[in-house]
């Protein structure tokens, strides 16, 4: 009898996994097995289906980009990825095929239990995305660009300013996270909220911090297993409470900012013009609710915050083991701005080594090396292969970024790769040759980064201001990594430390020349 039950225990563990084994390996059989009705297969790949991939995933996708080429697929538990790695294909797909190529999969983690189905970023292709994001573009037209440009200028300068506070005026080391992540923070408080913090120690930069951080922990495209086995969306587990709590957390953080400022507005007080006036004064008619407004004012500031900082902080890591191309750029800075004033946006275009530091850190520290992934809504064909309807679609940026014919060397820092680059990534990501284009950081086709402008705008002020104002050195015995970061979704610089020192006594009468101050607006 015991016998028996053990045997029948034994075959029901080996049919399971064989079963388990099957399930694994059918990518071998389905790879000839889903055509479209020419017999077109979908793009070639690995004969296995993966749980979820590991940190530096873009490390997987560049051996498989080498292996099966600019366009393949591989599939993660349920659903199928196509990846995309060479510059026509982005185009021809992302750009020419927008209309099929730029909806977003209902990702477990992100869309469903942090986002709630709701903000720009996760929605859905379709009328409630387009509404949303005509939304969010009023607040970053050109003409609210204008408006904001004196503030803009105003951030810059009192980040300078903490940076040199900090450091007791080039006399100790420091950690620049803070700083650089207040200055973004505070772009975004008044580009969505129409206000500011006023100082480093404000308890709302740690606490948004720690938000961006951990919704770049928990919404990797590749990195939660429940995201791609849905039976597992039955279980709760740890990282789903820190999801919930995500949520909450954000929605008492900008919920309470939207609440104090529409009772402003509804007793007729003055209120500055920002993303929620636009949205609570179109509320009705535009049939947004409170937690529409909550969480696409949240995301859009919290995307922002992340992106902008992480790239300064990129910028601010690659400096001290560069110092003859700072040198470079402060020679061209000393000549076309000179001492007496530091660079604005008007000097912008007169600096073209500058200019072309800004670009290469863009295209070699790119903060997402997988953009946002895309969703198909329509099955495709294309070049003999075959795109389902519901595949993700992935914007390889690291493969596209480090291809050697496009960017000769391209692990190296090299500015002058762009030297005759006369565009704005703006007029760069709208050329018709994609092999012309700058870099692939903002994404591609319909659903590109909205808020490209304005980071431009914020790394030209900072970028440019930064090596006007000072040298930069690391500290011995405490190596700064360009190649670890933390994030599984936007990737920052481990934290790290340096010596930064004022490049001539003029600095400080500059710097001295601004005080931090509450927002007038
Ligand atoms: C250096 C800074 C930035 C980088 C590198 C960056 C990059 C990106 C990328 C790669 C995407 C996905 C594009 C795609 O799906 O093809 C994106 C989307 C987005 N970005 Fe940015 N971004 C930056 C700054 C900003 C800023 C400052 C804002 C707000 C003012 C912003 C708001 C958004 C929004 C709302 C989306 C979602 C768009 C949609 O799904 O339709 N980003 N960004």
């Amino acid at each position: 009898m015991i016998f028996h039950i053990l045997s029948l225990t034994a075959k029901i563990i080996v049919a399971f996994f064989s079963l388990l084994l099957a399930y694994f390996l059918s990518p071998i059989v389905l790879r000839h097995l889903v055509t479209d009705e020419e017999g077109n297969r979908i793009p070639p790949g690995p004969p296995i289906r993966y749980a979820f991939l590991r940190k530096y995933a873009e490390r997987a996708l560049d051996g498989w980009a080498k292996r099966y080429g600019g366009l393949f697929s591989i599939w993660m538990g349920s659903q199928l990825f196509v990846i995309i790695s060479d510059p026509h294909v982005a185009k021809d797909l992302l750009v020419t095929n927008g209309a099929i190529f730029s909806s977003r999969k209902r990702y477990f983690m992100k869309s469903q239990i942090i986002l709630k189905g709701r903000a720009i970023t996760g929605s859905p292709y379709g009328n409630t995305w387009r509404q949303h994001r005509r939304l969010a573009s009023l607040a970053l037209s050109p003409k609210s660009m204008e408006g904001h440009a004196a503030i803009m200028d105003y951030e810059a300068h009192m980040l300078m300013k903490s940076l040199y506070e900090q450091s007791h005026r080039g006399k100790v080391s420091l950690n620049t996270t803070q700083a650089t992540g207040r200055y973004a923070l505070n772009n975004m408080l008044i580009l969505s909220f129409g206000i500011r913090t006023t100082s480093l120690n404000d308890p709302l930069i740690s606490k948004a911090l720690r938000l961006t951080m951990e919704f770049m922990e928990l919404t990797g495209p590749w990195a939660n297993v429940v995201d791609f086995f849905e039976i597992l969306q039955y279980i709760p587990t740890a990282k789903r409470t820190r999801g919930h709590q995500l949520y909450s957390d954000m929605v008492d953080t900008y919920g309470s900012m939207l609440l104090q400022f529409k009772t402003k507005m509804v007793a007729g007080e003055e209120v500055p013009d920002c993303l929620i006036k636009t949205l609570l004064e179109n509320q009705e008619s535009e049939k947004l609710d409170w937690e529409d407004i909550c969480m696409l004012s949240a995301v859009f500031t919290l995307g922002g915050v992340h992106s902008v900082s992480g790239m300064i902080q990129w910028f601010i890591a690659t400096l001290p083991s560069h110092p003859d191309l700072c040198a470079r750029a402060q020679e061209e800075l000393d000549r076309v701005v000179g001492r007496d004033r530091w660079p604005t946006v008007e000097d912008e275009f007169n600096l073209p080594y500058v200019r072309a530091m800004i670009k290469e850190l863009e295209r070699l520290h790119a903060p997402f090396w997988n953009a946002t992934p895309h969703f198909t809504t329509e099955d495709f064909s294309y070049k003999g292969n075959f795109i389902p309807k519901d595949t993700v679609v992935i914007l390889n940026c690291y493969t596209l970024h480090h291809n050697a014919t496009r960017y000769p060397n391209p692990f190296t820092f090299n500015p002058d790769r762009y030297l005759e680059d006369n565009l704005s990534c703006n007029e760069s990501s709208k050329l018709s040759d994609p092999l012309a284009r700058d870099h692939w950081a903002f994404g591609a086709g319909r659903r590109i980064c909205p808020g490209l402008q304005v980071a431009e705008r914020e790394l030209w002020l900072v970028c440019s201001r930064l090596l006007w104002s000072f040298n930069f050195q690391a500290i011995p015995n405490e190596p700064i990594s360009l190649e670890e970061y933390d994030g599984l979704s936007g990737r920052t610089p481990k934290p790290f430390r340096l010596h930064l020192a004022p490049r001539f006594e003029g600095v400080s009468k500059i710097l001295d020349s601004a005080d931090d101050v509450p927002l007038y607006l």
